[in-house]
Parts: structure tokens; sequence; C-alpha cells
């Protein structure tokens, strides 16, 4: 194995086998050891129609029930974030039926960017790049998540997962903004085998992950704009060989992306020189 490929296992906590039974039972009982530790009311989370937030969506949902089973208090609120018209909004309709949470929202994120956009070309600024507002669309995400989560006492997921934290394939503090990570250390490939084990419907766990930011590459899959293909990065975050290119593009944007998997740097840390 590649040294950094080592150093980065370690980093990221990833498996290289797991049984998909006990983890959801980990990811479950950590979701309701947080509530019990800190009093929090329950989750708030986006759900795309995605792999990630169908996982994690469901993980919560389960958490809270067996809170109230208990004798407890807690509620999962899930929230689908179209920007306008979400073309593959029937995943996303699927996906919250399968979750099936307390409570559900639907908040429309194209006049909030919209209104960003004017009033930073108003303000004589040249428009944001299709790019940059894709960033501002995660990010406008993350706001209504936290506006509920603030309002009723509750915290905000977020699916951040090793083969996602590994190239740094999130907007920093977009969907990268939230409280707790109950896929962390999970590559694709698990959190795949853990819906299924949630007998997920194949349409679900089987679906292309995109991003979905760009107006103008609406549902462009993550895998064309990486360069890389999650068999080649969950195949390397399980310790295997890749090709010698795959690899080198993997630790390129690991190392480009520290300080998205950091707190804001201050002079007194050291991990920026590197
Ligand atoms: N060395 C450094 N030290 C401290 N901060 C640094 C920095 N370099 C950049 N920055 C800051 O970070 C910013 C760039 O980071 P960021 O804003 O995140 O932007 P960036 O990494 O350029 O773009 C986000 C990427 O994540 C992808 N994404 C986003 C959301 C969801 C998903 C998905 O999988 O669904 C994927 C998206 O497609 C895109 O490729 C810079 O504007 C700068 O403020
Ligand atoms: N259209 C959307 N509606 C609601 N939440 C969204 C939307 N797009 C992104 N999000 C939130 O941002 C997170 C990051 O997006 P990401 O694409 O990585 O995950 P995903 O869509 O759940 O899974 P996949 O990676 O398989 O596409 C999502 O998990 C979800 O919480
Ligand atoms: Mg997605």
């Amino acid at each position: 194995m590649r040294e950094l490929q080592a150093e980065i296992i370690e980093e990221l906590g990833v498996r290289p086998e797991i049984d998909a039974s006990q983890e959801i039972r980990r990811r479950v009982d950590f979701l309701k050891d947080y509530l019990a530790a800190t009093g929090a009311k329950g989750f708030v989370l986006g759900i795309s129609g995605g792999i990630d937030s169908t996982l994690a969506g469901r993980l919560a949902q389960l958490a809270v029930q067996e809170v109230r089973e208990a004798s407890g208090e807690a509620r999962f609120i899930s929230v689908r974030l179209p920007h306008g018209v979400q073309q593959d909004a029937d995943d996303a309709a699927a996906a919250m039926d399968f979750i099936a949470a307390d409570e559900q929202f639907e908040v429309n994120i194209a006049k909030p960017v919209a209104a960003l956009d004017e009033a930073i070309a108003d303000a004589g600024h040249p428009r944001i790049s299709d790019f940059n507002r894709g960033n501002a669309k995660a990010r406008t995400r993350m706001i209504v998540q936290y506006a509920i989560a603030g309002d009723r006492g509750m915290l905000v997921l977020g699916t951040d997962h090793a083969a996602e934290s590994v190239t740094g394939f999130f907007t920093k503090f977009g969907d990268g903004g939230a409280d707790l990570l109950p896929l962390a250390g999970l590559n694709k490939r698990q959190n795949q085998a853990l819906l299924r084990e949630l007998q997920a419907p194949e349409l679900l766990w089987s679906k292309k992950p995109t991003a979905d930011l760009l107006d103008g590459q609406p549902q462009r899959a993550d895998e064309e704009e990486l360069g890389l293909t999650y068999d080649q990065i969950d195949d390397y975050l399980e310790g295997r060989d890749v090709a010698e290119s795959a690899a080198e593009a993997i630790e390129k944007r690991f190392v480009a992306s520290r300080h998205k998997r950091a707190v804001p740097a201050t002079y007194w840390d050291q991990w920026w020189r590197a």
C-alpha cells in the first residue's frame, strides 16, 4: 500500500470490510447518544434523492423512533430543497417516502439564490460564475436547515463520508456545514450496502451520484467532474491497488482540500504549511 494511502485510511477511519447491519447499529446508536448527551430535540436534513441523504435520513428516523420507544422525545425533519424544478424530483419523492420522516417540508431555494445573485450584481461586482453559484446553492441549503434546526432546538446532519472527504468533494460551509456526520468513515459502496440492508428500493441505492449544482449541466455525474470513478476511490480507501494516475489524482485532491477538513486556520496551526 502507498504510504499516504495508509495515512488517509487511518485519518478517515475507513474499514476495508464492514458488516452492514453492525454499521447501521453503530451509527443509529451514535445519533441517539449524541441526542442524550446534548439534550437536542432531534435532527434536520436536506433530502436530494441521492444515496447519501437517503441513508443518513433513514438512520436519523430510526434513531428518533428508538428514542421515543424508550420514552424519550426526539423528532426528525426531512427537507426537500430543490432549486427551481429538480430534474430527478421523482427520486427525491421516493427517498422521502422511504425515509418516512416525522415531519417533511419543501423549501425552494431558487428565489434566495437569485436574490443573492442580484444583490452582488447591484453592488457592481461581476455576476458570479455558474460554478460559484453552485456553491452558493449548497450554502443556501445549509442556511435553511440551520434556520429550521435553530427554531426547533434540533441539530443539522451532514452526509459527508470518506469518499467525499478524501477528495474534498463538498462545498465548504455548504453541505460541509453540519453538526454531526453519521456516515463518517464509509466509502460510497459501503453507503450503498447499508441502504440495501435497510431495504431501500433499488432505484435509490443504485442511483448515479450527482452534486447537481450547475444550471448549465443539470445532473452532471460526480465521476465526470472528479475524473475518477467511485470504484477507484473506494478501492483506494479499502487499501487496494489502483492505477498510479488515479492514486495520484486522489492524493492531490486530498492534500489540496486539507483546509476543508480542519477548523479555520490560525497562526499557531501547522497543517496548512504542508
Ligand atoms: N488553502 C486554503 N486554506 C483555506 N481556505 C481555502 C484554501 N483554498 C481554498 N480555500 C477556501 O475554500 C473555498 C473553496 O472551497 P469551496 O467553496 O468548497 O469550493 P470548491 O472546492 O472549489 O468547489 C466545491 C466542489 O465540491 C463539489 N460539491 C459541492 C457540493 C456537493 C457535492 C456533492 O458531492 O454533492 C460536491 C462541487 O461540485 C465542487 O467541485 C475558496 O473560495 C476559499 O475561500
Ligand atoms: N436538491 C436537494 N434537496 C435537498 N437537499 C440537497 C439537495 N442537493 C443536495 N442536498 C443536500 O446536500 C447533501 C450533499 O449532496 P450529495 O450529492 O453529496 O449527496 P446525495 O445527493 O445525498 O447523494 P449522492 O452523492 O449519491 O448524489 C445531500 O446529502 C443533501 O443533504
Ligand atoms: Mg447528490
